[in-house]
């Protein structure tokens, strides 16, 4: 059967700083610069999560789209939107809350949610010019 790669994008917003537990102050600030502001500071952070599978000769679906939304809406827009990432996520109490660690944080979210090894890529847009892929590596 044809396999095919189904993804849906959603969009979030949050605030976060960018700060390293292993670091010395100096160092933070050093390396994160503006983003180590201890005020914080935001973003418009969209997500696409990528789905790989055989198209369904029954139904002609990967997956159906409405499931995905609704577990997108689960392990990501519930945890994450309008949250502060460091404060309000457990993971990024000691976890700098790159937009790289967002992407591992969002996989491990979604993994348990979906059938096994259907799961692809997560794709995060931060800004309009920074964007980070992530396979599961
Ligand atoms: N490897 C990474 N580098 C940086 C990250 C990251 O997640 N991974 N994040 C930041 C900051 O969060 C910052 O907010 C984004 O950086 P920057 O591009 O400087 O932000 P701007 O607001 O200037 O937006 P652009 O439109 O991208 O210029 C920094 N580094
Ligand atoms: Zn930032």
């Amino acid at each position: 059967m044809p396999i095919a790669y189904l993804s849906r994008r959603e969009s979030f917003s949050a605030a976060h700083r960018l700060h390293s537990p292993e670091l010395s102050d100096a160092d933070n600030v050093a390396i994160f610069g503006k983003c180590n502001n201890p005020n914080g500071h935001g973003h418009n952070y969209e997500v696409e999560v990528v789905i790989r599978g055989e198209i369904d000769p029954r139904t002609g679906m990967v997956m159906n789209l409405t499931d995905l939304k609704e577990i997108m809406r689960q392990a990501i827009m519930e945890p994450l939107d309008h949250k502060h990432l460091d404060k309000d996520v457990p993971y990024f109490a000691t976890v700098p809350s790159t937009t790289e660690n967002l992407a591992v944080y969002i996989w491990r979210q979604l993994v348990p949610l979906l059938p096994a090894g259907r799961l692809y890529e997560v794709c995060i847009h931060e800004t309009d010019r920074n964007v980070i892929i992530y396979r599961g590596d």
